[in-house]
């Protein structure tokens, strides 16, 4: 059995890792960790989790979390990286939610994040937890960067085309909407059903700190620089990411459809759609996968693709057990087979 701890226990993302570790053979919750609420069961403050988690919120101090095999972070930005260090010293592997070692140039996440970085150091040492991308070295690793929600879905989307030089890299454009989980559970006015409900708007237009995490991850598969117009949108429903990817055509797009179903064929949680299918955030919806669908309208050359994800599952908590998975040489998909709810 592996025993992993969870840093934010309390928390959306923290929540759905209770969730899907519940279900997982191989592993032990044996540390959750919340300051508002320890000392409390987990049971208690989360009845959905009564008769699958037996334990009792504990505060986040290192010497608790050192006898665990692995720890997940679901905190806030500007959490791991003063644990992690620490931890991993202590022989712990540690995957991280937040985008804390993500960015692989300090100054930059500094510029994104409104804050010095605690242990720059270890940023070379992370991996980018995108299994269908870097899926070798995440068996490796100790460190985990997972993805943000956005990256993810967008990313995904675009990998295909980006990998076969397919389309202009500097003309990308990434129109996404998100669920208000997205925004985690601390209260926070925008997302409030009175402020989010019957209404639809874009937010952080001029640039989010999503996009230089985007950028690097294209740029690293383009090998060369690649230009993204991102916008975000905040959409009245809890969970569920929709990317509408705009990729221009270096040439006539005939056999993209036959690419993707290629390039997927062997991804456990990457689900090519018939081409000109329409997914539905829906039906991703407490499942870890990610639905994707290409369309070329008008035979032009400029495709859409369409790509859904749960935010809080592919886009997240998800994605950190996949990783978990593959660091401990377990089957990738170990509680993780869940159809998505419906409706
Ligand atoms: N929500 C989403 O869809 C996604 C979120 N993420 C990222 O995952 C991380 C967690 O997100 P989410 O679950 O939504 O956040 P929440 O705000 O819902 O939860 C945050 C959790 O962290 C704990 N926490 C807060 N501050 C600290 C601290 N200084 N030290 C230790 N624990 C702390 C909180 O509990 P307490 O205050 O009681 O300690 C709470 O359990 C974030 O970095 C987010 O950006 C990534 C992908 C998707
Ligand atoms: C709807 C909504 O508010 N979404 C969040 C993205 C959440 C996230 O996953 O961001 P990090 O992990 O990079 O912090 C936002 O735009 O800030």
């Amino acid at each position: 059995m592996v025993r992993v701890g969870i840093v934010g226990g309390t928390g959306y993302t923290g929540v759905e890792l209770l969730r899907l570790l519940a279900l997982h053979k191989k592993v032990e919750v044996s540390v959750v960790t919340s300051r508002n609420d320890a000392g409390k069961r987990v049971d208690e403050v989360y009845p959905s989790l009564r008769g699958f988690i037996d334990t009792v919120f504990s505060a986040p101090e290192v010497e608790r979390l050192s006898d665990c095999d692995a720890v997940f972070f679901a905190t806030p930005n500007g959490t791991a990286m003063l644990m992690a260090e620490q931890l991993m010293a202590r022989g712990v592997k540690v995957i991280d939610l937040s985008a804390d070692f993500r960015l692989k140039d300090p100054k930059q996440w500094e510029k994104w994040y409104g804050m010095e970085h605690a242990c720059p150091d270890l940023i070379e040492q992370a991996v980018y937890g995108l299994p269908e991308v870097n899926r070798e070295a995440i068996k490796n690793a100790n460190l985990i960067a997972c993805p943000g929600c956005y990256p993810t879905a967008v990313q995904l989307g675009f990998l295909p085309l980006i990998e076969q030089g397919l389309v202009e890299v500097d003309r990308l454009v990434a129109d996404v909407k998100s669920g208000v989980s997205g925004a985690g559970r601390k209260a926070q006015l925008t997302t409030l059903m009175s402020e989010a409900g019957e209404s639809f708007k874009a937010y952080a237009a001029n640039g989010h700190r999503h996009l230089p995490e985007v950028i690097q991850g294209l740029e690293r598969i383009a090998k060369r620089s690649v230009g993204l117009t991102f916008v975000p949108h905040l959409i009245p429903m809890i969970r569920g990411i929709h990317a509408t990817l705009y990729a221009p055509l270096l040439e006539d797009g005939e056999a993209v459809q036959a690419l993707y179903e290629q390039r997927y064929i062997n991804e456990p949680f990457v689900d090519v759609l018939p081409y000109g299918s329409h997914p539905d955030t829906r039906n991703v919806r407490g499942g870890n996968v990610c639905q994707i669908a290409v369309h070329q309208p008008q035979g032009e050359r400029m495709l859409v693709v369409l790509s859904v994800i749960d935010n809080l599952v592919k886009g997240a908590s998800g994605q950190a057990l996949q990783n978990m998975n593959l660091m401990f040489g377990f089957d990738e998909a170990e509680g993780l087979r869940i159809p998505a709810l419906y409706p």
